[in-house]
Formats: structure tokens, C-alpha cells, sequence
């Protein structure tokens, strides 16, 4: 089974690479990289004109399997990964149950190993039931193969039991993903508190209720010298805290989805649930600073919280649609839009999809360096195509983007060396 993709930019920013080569792939792994390939028997494609990068890794997504199928599953989730360019996803605990014990954690790695359509990285829980109690078997999940532990959708309120986990963490070498939120001050609000929060009646969440905590989840990094990764960071002042504390020498590394570098709030505008997800889109001051976080290296990955919900619990009223949006197929083509607006470079924009979430995790992949296993996406960074939500692999069709012309999308993803998605 030999693949050579032929005449493609390869861009692996993990080494400096951006140039044109030929990648041939033999028996799952990247043999050779190198200009003008012959390989007798292989199958050909055609790069020229294209981008072939390390295959995409998301770092945070929601694949609500097991117990919520009725959102997503294994096989939708990761298809929908796939046609997104994505070749491996970390999937957050918060399904039913609670992946919080080696026995959840071996249901989700069997099921992808038999439906899943690219790597799935099952995130273990912090604490039992994500209830902030007491904290769950990180051990044993560790061994079943969890690649990080987070109480994502929940804060770990407690400081005590978040200094343990970063402490019992620290020699496996995995991070502690923070949902950092402060849930007095989020209080009963619904969207960013400010202007348009007024203006439409709806009750606001302060920034503060996100910035807070992060300080306090830092602090806890720099004095455990444990690895806290923050998930969804979205304002300016939590931007300054990660910037600061990595001055500092702390172990803090962050994500940002493509919806809160794209959007501000007045998308609510209109009462769209679509527009609804925690922690909440910003204002344009926010905006701007996450993506000068992400252009000086405060924010280290791009990631989606990929978070499908059901028509019936996005189609209500906006104080009681669920929070969350889908992100896997979109996120491309907005993070290529990162590198027309003059925020990253090219190269800085595939690291932040592939060697930088990898690194989080503690991956070996997020690189094409010969003997890998291949995980390649191949990327046409001129594709026009609009969004349309009914047409997404995944079950849900909850996305901000609907209708929003895109430039650029994956023609290839090849997972270990097979093509799991073609365009
Ligand atoms: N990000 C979201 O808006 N939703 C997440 C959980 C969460 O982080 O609140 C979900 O699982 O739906």
C-alpha cells in the first residue's frame, strides 16, 4: 500500500519546512520526503498547487459518545474531523457517563479502533463525575490511554483538589485542561455582559468570571510546577495573565477556538442560539487580543470545542438553548483567514493545528518526519465554498457559520496512511 502525493507545498513547521516536495507513503508511514519521487505501484495524487501538511489535531472536541449519540458519535464525530482536515481529536469527558475510569476510557479507544475515521485521544475527567469533589482514577486512566485530564463544561472550584491534580499529573507528564469559570460571577448570565447584552435584554457574563480563575488556576501551575493547559481562552485579560505567567517561566500553555478569534458578540444580535456557547463571544477588544495572543505565541493551539447539540435544544428561546457549537468542518478555512488578515504566518497558522497541540498533549505527532506514522492533510488554500450546515458529517448542524463563504479546505485526509477523506 504505497501513497505518493506528488508536487505539493509541504509546509512542517515542527522543522522549518516549507518548500516543494514529494512525500511518499509506504506500509502507514511517511518513507520519504524528498523532490521528484518514482515509486512503482503507488497510488498518485496530484498536489500541485495544494498545501500537504501534518494531519490536523484538535485538542478539544465533544464526540458525546457514550450517551448522547443522539448529538454525535464516534463515527460522526471523527468523519466530520476528517472532512474538516483533522487527523486526530481529543475528546472531552463530559459524555454518559463521565469518562472519569479506565473502563469508559476503553469503550471510547474500542469503538473509534472499529468506526472512527481518524485518531481519537479520550481526555480522562479531573474529578469523579466532573463534580469537583474528590478526584477520579487519573492512574488507571492514564494506562487505558487518556492523554490529559479535564473537567471541561465544569470548573474545578476547588484549589485544593486542583493543586492535586496538577501535583499527581506532573510525573505522567500529561496536562490538566482548565475550564476555567468562575460561576458566582457568571451568576445567571447568558452572553458577554456589555453593550449588546443590554440592548438585547439578556443577562451578561463578565470577562472577569474567566479571567479570575485563570489566574488563580496559574498560580496553582507555578506552585505545583504541574502542566495546566486553558481551554477556551477568550478575553484580553486572560490573554495578559497566560502572557504574563509565561514570562514567568510557568508551565502554561493555551488554546482558542476559531469562533472567538472570528466573532464578537454582535453576533448574538438577531437572539441566535448558534451565537451561544461558554465561554461566551466577546467584544472586539477581546477579539484583537486573542489574536495578538496567538500571533506572539501566548496561544499556543487552535481548537474547536466542537460541541454538537440537538435542533430541539438550539430551536428555543436563547436563555435556555444549550451552549456550544460545532466546529470541526469550519475551522480551516477561519484559521486560514488568520494568515489573509496578516496574523500568522502560513507556517505559524498549520503549527497552531498541528505541532503546537500536539506538543500540549505530550504527542509524537503533529510532524511529517520520515518513519511516522502518516497523518497528512493535503489543503487547497484557493477552494471557495459556502458553508451549508445540513450537508456537515456531523449529526449537528449548530454553527455560527452557516451560509459564510470560505477560502480553502482539506482535499486529502490521510490517517496512518489510508485516505479517510477525499473532496
Ligand atoms: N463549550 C460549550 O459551549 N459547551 C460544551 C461544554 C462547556 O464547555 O460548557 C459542551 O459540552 O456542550
Amino acid at each position: 500500500m504505497k501513497i505518493l502525493i506528488k508536487g505539493g507545498r509541504v509546509i512542517d513547521p515542527a522543522h522549518g519546512i516549507d518548500d516543494e516536495f514529494d512525500l511518499l507513503i509506504e506500509d502507514g508511514l511517511i518513507s520519504r520526503l524528498e523532490k521528484d519521487i518514482q515509486a512503482e505501484g503507488a497510488q498518485i495524487i496530484d498536489a500541485r498547487g495544494k498545501l500537504v501538511t501534518p494531519g490536523l489535531i484538535d485538542i478539544h472536541v465533544h464526540l458525546r459518545d457514550p450517551g448522547q449519540e443522539y448529538k454525535e458519535d464516534i463515527a460522526s464525530g471523527t468523519r466530520a474531523a476528517v472532512a474538516g482536515g483533522f487527523t486526530a481529536v481529543a475528546c472531552m469527558p463530559n459524555t454518559k457517563p463521565v469518562n472519569d475510569s479506565a473502563s469508559v476510557t476503553r469503550y471510547i479507544l474500542d469503538k473509534a479502533a472499529a468506526e472512527g475515521f481518524c485518531h481519537v485521544l479520550p481526555v480522562g475527567a479531573i474529578t469523579q463525575g466532573s463534580k469537583g469533589e474528590a478526584l477520579a482514577e487519573m492512574g488507571d486512566m492514564k494506562e487505558a490511554g487518556c492523554v490529559g485530564f479535564s473537567d471541561d463544561g465544569h470548573p474545578v472550584t476547588s484549589g485544593e483538589l486542583l493543586r492535586r491534580a496538577l501535583e499527581y499529573s506532573r510525573p505522567f507528564g500529561m496536562p490538566i485542561i482548565a475550564h476555567s469559570e468562575d460561576l458566582e460571577l457568571v451568576g445567571q448570565g447568558v452572553m458577554n455582559e456589555g453593550f449588546v447584552a443590554t440592548e438585547l435584554g439578556l443577562k451578561g457574563i463578565p470577562w472577569v468570571a474567566e479571567a479570575a480563575p485563570i489566574a488563580r488556576d496559574v498560580m496553582l501551575a507555578e506552585f505545583t510546577r504541574g502542566h495546566l493547559h486553558l481551554a477556551h481562552v477568550s478575553c484580553a485579560a486572560a490573554v495578559a495573565v497566560i502572557r504574563a505567567a509565561k514570562k514567568r517561566g510557568v508551565r502554561v500553555t493555551a488554546e482558542v477556538t476559531p469562533h472567538h478569534f472570528t466573532l464578537t458578540d454582535e453576533a448574538v444580535r438577531g437572539y441566535d442560539t448558534n451565537a451561544k456557547m461558554n465561554p461566551p463571544l466577546r467584544c472586539a477588544e477581546d477579539v484583537a487580543a486573542v489574536r495578538e495572543g496567538l500571533a506572539d505565541g501566548t496561544i499556543d493551539a487552535i481548537a474547536t470545542d466542537h460541541a454538537p447539540h440537538h435542533i430541539d435544544e438550539k430551536n428555543v428561546e436563547f436563555n435556555i438553548a444549550y451552549n456550544g457549537v460545532v466546529g470541526l468542518e469550519t475551522a480551516l478555512p477561519l484559521t486560514l483567514r488568520l494568515v489573509s488578515d496578516g496574523v500568522l504566518s502560513l507556517s505559524d497558522a498549520i503549527a497552531k493545528l498541528t505541532i503546537n497541540p500536539a506538543r500540549v498533549l505530550g504527542l509524537k505527532s503533529g510532524t511529517l518526519e520520515v518513519g511516522r506514522a502518516a497523518d497528512v492533510t493535503v489543503i487547497d488554500p484557493e477552494l471557495k465554498w459556502t458553508v451549508d450546515a445540513q450537508k456537515f458529517s456531523s449529526k449537528s448542524k449548530n454553527t455560527p457559520f452557516d451560509g459564510w463563504k470560505m477560502v480553502g479546505a482539506a482535499t486529502y485526509t490521510i490517517v496512518a496512511g489510508h485516505i479517510s477523506y477525499q473532496r
